[in-house]
């Protein structure tokens, strides 16, 4: 019989395949793992931008949880875009009656391409619903100031922010440092003590889902049962390989390469 560890991820469908859902499952792939998945929205979208969005019934991610959790039970699990606020909660509440463990949050409020994808009222049911269940919660620089209110830019602007953030969180915080200019410096802060993974800025303008893959791709490292530390570094070279693979697909910001190991 062959042993495989399962990942999960709640998220939104990507049609292009550069974000979301699929993003996801080519990366657990990639890392050699089972992947399944639970769909909150179908968005009808391509490397210029998202052009449609329809939401699933609260009721039906219910179901889908239902009909994964009690029957393949996953190792770590990813939750992306949740579009609203009672979806969150339809998450949470299953999330919390089976028990799940290992789990990485991104934060998704707004798509490169500036289009909304969580609800301005759902920020406070992620905050108060699924914050608290999540091992890890990763959010870009727009996202970390929406959350505490305030401009962040320097690195000491990032570490108060990640201590500030982290206040509400059972886990640790990392800020990613995707948007900034020179570097792409992610910051972790864990248990009263920050991590700083520095990483060159590659000259790709094709970006499209590399916050969806690196964190399904430190999913799949707390599933193998690397350390927080070592889940986000693995997933940082992983994500810097599937930018530098140089992929160039669509006439906006297009998607990653996930295979560039393979083969
Ligand atoms: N040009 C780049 N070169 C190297 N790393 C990058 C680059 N752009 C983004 N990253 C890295 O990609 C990861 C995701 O960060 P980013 O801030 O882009 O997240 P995001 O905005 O949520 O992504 P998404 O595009 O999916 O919304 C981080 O580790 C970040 O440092
Ligand atoms: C379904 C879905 N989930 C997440 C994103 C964010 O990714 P990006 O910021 O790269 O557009 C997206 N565009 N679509």
């Amino acid at each position: 019989m062959t042993e495989v560890k399962k990942v999960l991820t709640i998220a939104g469908s990507d049609s292009s395949g550069g974000a979301g859902i699929q993003a996801d499952i080519k990366t657990i792939t990639v890392h050699g793992m089972y992947a399944m998945s639970v769909i909150t929205s179908l968005t009808a979208q391509n490397t210029n931008g998202v052009f449609g969005v329809l939401d699933t019934p609260p009721e039906f991610v219910k179901k889908q949880l239902d009909c994964v959790l009690s029957d393949i039970r996953p190792d770590a699990v990813k939750i992306g875009m949740v579009s609203s606020a009672a979806i969150v909660r339809a998450i949470a509440g299953k999330l919390r009656e089976y028990c799940v463990k290992r789990i990485v949050l991104d934060p998704v409020m707004v798509s490169t391409s500036g289009s909304r994808l969580l609800a301005a009222d759902a920020v406070e049911a992620l905050r108060t619903e699924l914050f608290p269940l999540a091992d890890l919660l990763t959010p870009n620089l727009p996202e970390a100031q929406c959350l505490c209110g305030r401009e962040i830019k320097t690195a000491g602007e990032m570490e108060a922010a990640a201590k500030e953030i982290a206040g509400a969180l059972r886990g640790g915080v990392l800020i990613k440092g995707g948007h900034l200019t020179d570097t792409a410096d992610d910051l972790l802060y864990h248990n009263g003590e920050y991590t700083w993974f520095h990483s060159e800025r590659v000259q790709n303008p094709n970006t499209h889902g590399t916050g969806c893959t690196l964190s399904s791709a430190i999913a799949c490292n707390l599933a193998e049962g690397y350390s927080l530390k070592e889940s986000v570094q693995r997933a940082k070279d992983y994500l810097t390989g599937a930018l530098k693979a140089g992929l160039d697909l669509g006439a906006g910001s297009g998607p990653l390469y996930h295979a560039y190991g393979i083969g």
